[in-house]
């Protein structure tokens, strides 16, 4: 059985380590005396502090970590890594203060030294790119597990410790917190690791002090252009990934133009596949048997290998992801033929994916699939797919965040029109944004489209939204809401407020009599 527990682990057996030998170690600017004083964790959150800490005091853009030494020291942190700026800040705190110029920058082998995590290290898979970072980590981790490891996770989802289920907040956790995890891991006896590496957790030092064993690169398409300038820096946030310091061996998927790209740039030895047949590249996933259920597929890569295998997942792009996990782990070491039985034994890979792509409906009424994806390259997949097995029409209700990327809004938009023969516009998280004119956006968007469903609706809150849905739909329709996926809340006005969209599906299915 798996539990739920809070979202920030730590060791539970945390070792010690004195002060005096980190500033040694590092040669470090310390002022105050370290004298006596023992370290066994890390963080730069004050409200996250526990006692023996060392809290690192970061400049963020809403306020500078150090300005909250005071209730750090208050919740046991035993010193202070900052910068100049920080140093004065928090002079009132009375802890001994390491100056650093970057403390961001430090934070990941900072962390490493705190929790020795390369000590030991288990085999670490990471993914990056646009979308499938999650489901290509899920099957990594499923198939793993089927090879007999005792398995970790980090994804946008959940995070993993063995059969633990951990809720998770970022894709990539902070370094502070992505150590304490391995290093909890390694407790737990977990001897391989699948960890989601969005663009962010590379600009912002996540996963410093990580070695990956093999690292990936799924795919890239239009999102995350609030925090990046344009496609060309968005690209260039995600290659970090395949340098010598990071990472042995690569992985890149040539289905989007940019994977040629990322194979160019890097400084690590890389493989290339690709699911389109148009595309030359050294590993192929060809797709020979779709159902609503599963998605079966042939793997071909250098000198002969073969693989005929599926997966309980639908639409080719689940395909291209678990053609992507299995030869991570041919480059890991692991034998085709090995991954091929593992995938095989025990009635196929249990690859159970919250919130992507995921069937809530019965045996009755119309097919509702809740699914995470929120660009305008995942819409494509997602409709293309949920289109291919439905009988009747294909209705799909989305809404945006707000706060995040508004360029793709349009997109979004006239993608989703493009699929659909029903569409209802609804809200996502508006966070501080007027949910009204993010609608706005997405209609102007679809109107783009050249194909207008039959029907285009804008209904705000969600919980209305599905329920319109799925009133309007009949037996052998399917209603695809996208956005939501595994998530449990929704953010309005930086409040979160408990909300589950495959809850309200199902509700919605039982109010209309299907269930
Ligand atoms: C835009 C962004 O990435 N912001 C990150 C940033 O927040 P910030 O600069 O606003 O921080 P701040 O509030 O100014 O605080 C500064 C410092 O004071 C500390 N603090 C703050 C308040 C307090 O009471 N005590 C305290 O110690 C904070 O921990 C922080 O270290 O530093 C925070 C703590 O380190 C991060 O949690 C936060 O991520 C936020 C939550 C976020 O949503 N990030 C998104 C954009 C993100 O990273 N997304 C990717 C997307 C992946 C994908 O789509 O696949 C991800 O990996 O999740």
């Amino acid at each position: 059985m798996s539990s739920r527990i809070p979202p920030v682990l730590r060791p539970e057996h945390p070792a010690s380590r004195p002060l005096s030998r980190l500033v040694d170690e590092f040669d470090l600017d310390l002022r105050g005396s370290a004298d006596g004083v023992e370290i066994t964790g890390i963080t730069l959150s004050s409200t996250e502090v526990r006692p023996g800490d060392l809290y690192v005091g970061l400049r963020g853009a809403k306020a500078h970590g150090a300005s909250y030494a005071t209730d750090a020291a208050a919740a046991g942190a035993v010193a202070i890594v900052t910068d100049e700026e920080g140093a004065e800040l928090s002079a009132d705190a009375g802890l001994p203060t390491i100056v650093v110029e970057n403390p961001r920058e430090a934070l990941g082998e900072l962390s490493n030294w705190v929790y020795r995590t390369r000590e030991d290290s288990p085999l670490i898979f990471g993914t990056t790119g646009t979308n499938g970072k999650t489901s290509t980590s899920y099957i990594l981790e499923g198939i793993l597990k089927q090879l007999g490891l005792v398995t970790g996770l980090s994804s946008t989802a959940e995070r993993h410790i063995g059969d633990l289920t951990v809720v998770s907040r970022l894709t990539t956790p902070e370094a502070s917190e992505m150590h304490a995890l391995l290093a909890r891991m390694r407790e737990a006896g977990v001897r391989a690791v699948a960890l989601e590496v969005s663009a962010q957790a590379l600009t912002w030092n996540r996963v410093d002090g990580i070695v990956f064993d093999v690292v990936a690169f799924t795919n890239l398409s239009h999102d995350h252009l609030d925090d990046y300038a344009d496609m060309e820096e968005y690209f260039r946030a995600k290659l970090p990934l395949f340098d010598p310091d990071r990472a042995k061996r690569g992985v890149v998927s040539l289905d989007t133009a940019w994977g040629a790209r990322v194979v160019e740039e890097s400084r690590i030895p890389v493989t290339t596949i690709s699911a389109l047949p148009e595309v030359d590249a050294e590993w192929r996933v060809e797709i020979i048997e779709e159902s609503a259920e599963r998605t079966g597929f042939r793997l071909t890569g250098p000198e002969g290998r073969t693989l005929e295998t599926s997966v309980p997942l639908i639409g080719w792009h689940m395909a291209a992801n678990a053609g992507l996990a299995i030869v991570m782990l041919v480059e890991a070491g692991f034998e085709l033929e090995a991954i091929g039985q593992a995938l095989d034994a025990d009635g196929g890979i249990r690859a159970y994916l919250p919130g992507r792509t995921e069937r809530v409906s019965g045996d009755r009424g119309p097919s509702v699939y809740v699914d995470f994806g929120h660009s305008p390259d995942a819409f494509e997949n997602t409709l293309a797919a949920v289109r291919k097995f439905t009988t009747g029409r294909t209705i799909m209700v989305f809404g945006a965040d707000g706060d995040r990327d508004a360029t793709k809004r349009h997109e979004m938009g006239r993608v989703a029109a493009e699929g659909s023969d029903i569409l209802v516009i609804t809200d996502h998280h508006p966070r501080f944004e007027d949910p009204t004119s993010i609608r706005a956006t997405l209609l102007e968007g679809a109107a783009l489209a050249e194909h207008q469903p039959e029907q285009t609706l804008e209904v705000s809150p969600p919980e209305a939204a599905i329920r319109a849905a799925v009133n309007l739909a009949e037996e052998g329709d399917s209603i695809l809401w996208a956005g939501p996926g595994h998530q449990d809340y929704r953010d309005i006005r930086g409040v979160r407020t408990e909300y589950s969209a495959r809850d309200e599906a199902r509700a919605a299915l039982r109010e209309a009599g299907w269930e």
